[in-house]
């Protein structure tokens, strides 16, 4: 890897503990550095005397004495009285401590073990033709010539085959369709909705005032937008008859599709606008669950009565989510609008003009990667006699389909493993806890290195938006010099708050740029983000404002690659170009391994490579072979074939191409980027407030994990003081939940002393004395880290309760029903614990 200029900013490499010492004590020089020198090789001895001492021992490792931390290479780990009242702090060693890695066979270097399978997603090259399947020529004419889109992929030749066949048996069918990661689903279904609508363009009243005529609906507000993009593209196609000129008479040059308008209704945005729009008529619908059934109820220029066309993408997803309520509401209200536009035609009241096909039924098209019982029962209740189609990943094999029995039951829908593209590389590292910051850093430093010349485009996934504004916030703000290491009184100082009343927090802003990521853009995206800046930050990420930056006259600095922090709100669906790389810092809590492979399929799409690495903790490795298993493909097809392994990479080979440097040197400098990052976390009381929170935040997600995950995902398995230091903290566990305490201690008491019965009948405690014992256990920092088994089943409980509760509803989060996991304050997990 090249330097950059973030080894320029760090000390000298002769002042890192690093083998070019070779054992001398440094004379000359300044006096720091010989002191550091004689250090280095007091250590060098020592440790040679006394192997045990480095990088240790057991799964939870006592409290050792603090001259322990002599031992170390990196800046000697000291803890710092407290001052004025402040809490000690405890600037540890990062490589000391940690449990014992198990054994690598072959340690590898990131860059090593490339996939060679052939892509299983990408355009089939056999005589497979989009005409052949019945497409019209011309949208086949069009996707070739505009959208370079010459071949159709597996999904594509199975669904169209059934999707465009004009046997009136298949066509009172309905299609369960599921498919790989980025195999070409979403052309799938709206190249067949284009081509059944393209007809009604010689109707001499069509236009746009026809109603709806198609809805698709998709659990995220990214997703529908996404699917509205390609949808759009696909209408400016501006479709023309063979023969008609570009200015035939009508003005839009004989466009076919000029009255075919879409519509994206999500939440969000703002309903006037959309209100507007649904006014004039929009003949195809791409909308979230909640906001489409708002309009159903309360729009009354919605005209869905003739609405032929219904998709719901990511069914599973959508169920997850909670949205069944709101799918059964739609479809209630489609066939409600149905049944009333039909009578008023009958009955003559209707200013319909004449002529519509009332007979021709609504086809529904159900997507989902995994067919569970909740699925399996929304296609009972949704799919009439549905036809089970799955890719054909073999070249060469002719169309199958698994058509389901006649029924309506949903029975012989048959579950298939989600499998990842057969293209796509993946990797897991063994994170000790303490090194999981310089891990990421390090680790997208080399995957950025890699791709410098193209550009890069990385995902990261956190476990929760708390998470991935500390990490996005933190890799914005930190600086490799700097000003002098915290205010000895602590973090709060005048200048912090004058800051901090004034508002200068990072608002709305999009991207973030890091020294320690030269030539990066960081971008961040979670359910807490208001809709134009999760867009917003979608399309800087994707490169689209990019464009404009490389325009003529554009900063020549203008940053070349992207990274995406987000939670598991992108892990779906979306189709975000050039993606090179998904590394999941944090393993899914909800969705087990098919989560796994929706996220790592962001990358690898249409037959393009990509890799997908993880970060496990060593308390997590028995993951690695849980996963595996589930990825499995244990149809009759697949039996035989390989389970989809992920390589090891270690540690070090990640420490030391991410800081471009040799043997134990990444110890210095991954620890002086760690106390960077803790630099900044001091620098101002809202930055170390920020870090406490996504700590807690990250242990509540944590504790999520299902019950069938717990032996591998265990929270008291975390050592909370390592875990600490991957969110760059110094404070002692207990001084964190202490001083986050502090500043929620008054709304948990308040809502405490609202939980409790208000008749004091015998037994009860008087509400000061529990209030008392309410501010006690807080300045005892027992609110989150109390281990005792009780408090933490609690705990569990309480967030799952949290959970169920706010998805029943459909909406998953406080801020606007995204698919985020959101977790819940401790004011309200208190008072749900007192319910
Ligand atoms: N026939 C094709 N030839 C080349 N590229 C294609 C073809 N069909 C689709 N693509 C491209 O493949 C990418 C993935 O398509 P799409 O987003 O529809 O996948 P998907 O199956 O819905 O994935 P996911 O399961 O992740 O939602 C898109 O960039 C799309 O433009």
């Amino acid at each position: 890897m090249d330097d950059d200029g973030f080894l320029l900013n760090i000390a000298e490499p002769s002042a890192f503990a690093g083998p070019s010492s070779k054992g001398k004590i440094k004379k000359g020089g300044r006096w720091t550095e010989r002191v550091k020198s004689k250090h280095i090789v007091q250590k060098r001895t020592r440790n040679e005397d006394h192997p045990e001492t480095r990088g240790d021992q057991q799964e939870r490792p006592q409290k050792r004495p603090r001259t322990e931390s002599k031992t170390s290479s990196a800046p000697a780990p000291t803890q710092r009285p407290a001052v004025q009242g402040k809490p000690a702090q405890i600037i540890s060693s990062l490589f000391s401590s940690n449990p014992t890695l198990p054994k690598q066979s072959a340690p590898k270097h990131p860059s090593t073990s490339k996939s060679l399978a052939a892509p299983s997603n990408a355009p089939l090259t056999d005589s497979s033709t989009f005409q052949g399947l019945r497409l019209n020529p011309l949208i086949s004419a069009h996707l070739a010539s505009r959208m370079n889109i010459d071949k159709p992929t597996a999904i594509q030749r199975s669904v169209l085959a059934n999707l465009l066949d004009p046997n009136p048996d298949i066509a009172a069918r309905d299609v369960f369709i599921q498919s790989q990661t980025g195999s070409g689903k979403t052309l799938s279904f709206l190249l067949p909705i284009l081509q059944d609508l393209l007809p009604l363009s010689s109707l001499s009243y069509i236009d746009r005032s026809i109603g709806t005529l198609a809805v698709i609906i998709a659990p995220t507000r990214e997703l529908a937008k996404q699917i509205s993009d390609v949808l759009e593209a696909l209408l400016k196609l501006r479709l023309r008859p063979e023969g008609t000129s570009a200015d035939a008479e009508d003005g839009q040059g004989g466009n076919l599709t000029r009255w075919l308008v879409s519509g994206l209704l999500v939440g969000g945005s703002t309903k006037t606008h959309e209100k507007a729009r649904i006014r004039k008529g929009l003949p195809i619908i791409v909308a979230t669950p909640g906001r489409l059934l708002d309009h159903l109820q309360n729009t009354e220029s919605l005209n869905v009565g003739k609405c032929r066309w219904l998709v719901l993408d990511e069914a599973d997803r959508l169920m997850e989510l909670g949205f069944e309520e709101s799918i059964t509401g739609i479809i209630k209200g489609l066939d409600g609008r149905r049944k009333l536009a039909l009578n008023a035609v009958e009955e003559g009241k209707s200013m319909e003009v004449g002529g519509w096909d009332w007979e021709r039924r609504r086809r529904t098209v159900l997507c989902s990667a995994t067919i569970r019982e909740d699925v399996q029962k929304l296609a009972g209740t949704t799919l009439v006699k549905p036809l089970m189609v799955k890719a054909i990943t073999a070249e060469g094999n002719a169309p199958v389909i698994a058509a389901g029995a006649d029924t309506t039951s949903g029975d012989a829908i048959t579950e298939q493993k989600l499998t990842p593209p057969s293209q796509l590389t993946q990797k897991y590292v063994v994170v000790p806890l303490k090194l999981r910051l310089v891990a990421l850093i390090a680790l997208l430093r080399s995957l950025v290195s890699q791709q410098r010349t193209q550009g890069s485009r990385i995902i990261v996934f956190l476990s929760c938006t708390d998470s991935v504004d500390f990490h996005w916030t933190m890799l914005g703000g930190t600086t490799m010099g700097g000003p002098a290491e915290e205010d000895p009184s602590g973090s709060d100082s005048d200048e912090s708050d004058a800051e901090e009343a004034k508002g200068s927090h990072r608002g709305e802003q999009v991207e973030a740029r890091s020294p320690l990521l030269p030539g990066c853009s960081i971008f961040r995206l979670h359910g807490s983000l208001p809709t134009p800046t999760r867009l917003s930050s979608l399309n800087q990420f994707t490169g689209k404002a990019r464009k404009r930056k490389e325009a003529p006259g554009a900063d020549p600095k203008a940053a070349t690659s992207s990274i995406l922090l987000c939670t598991s709100v992108a892990s779906r669906g979306l189709d975000l170009p050039l993606v090179h790389a998904v590394v999941q810092a944090d393993l899914p809590t909800e969705g087990g391994a098919t989560e796994y492979v929706h996220r790592i399929g962001r990358t690898a799409r249409a037959g393009k490579g990509g890799e997908a690495w993880c970060f496990v903790s060593p308390s997590e490795s028995e993951w690695v072979g849980w996963v595996s298993a589930r990825m499995q493909d244990d149809t009759e097809k697949g039996k035989g074939t390989a389970a989809p392994s992920l390589g090891e990479v270690g540690i070090e080979s990640v420490l030391c191409s991410g800081f471009s440097c040799k043997s134990h040197e990444y110890e210095d400098r991954a620890t002086q980027i760690q106390l960077a990052c803790e630099r900044w976390v001091l620098r101002r009381k809202e930055n170390a407030s920020l870090a406490r929170r996504a700590y807690q935040s990250h242990m509540r997600a944590y504790a999520t994990h299902p019950s069938d995950e717990k032996q591998m995902f265990h929270i008291r398995h975390l050592h909370l003081g390592h875990l600490a230091k991957a969110f760059a903290l110094r404070d002692a566990p207990s001084a964190v939940s202490r001083a986050q305490g502090s500043s929620t201690q008054s709304r948990l008491t308040s809502a405490k002393l609202k939980s409790q019965p208000k008749d004091k009948s015998a037994g009860a405690k008087p509400e000061k004395e529990r209030a008392r014992d309410l501010e006690r256990k807080a300045k005892k920092g027992d609110w989150v880290i109390d281990h005792s088994g009780d408090a933490e089943r609690r705990m569990q409980e309480v967030v799952r309760r949290q959970g169920k509760l706010t998805r029943k509803g459909g909406a998953m989060v406080s801020g606007g029903g995204s698919a985020d996991y959101q977790v819940p304050d401790l004011g309200m997990l208190e008072k749900l614990v007192g319910k």
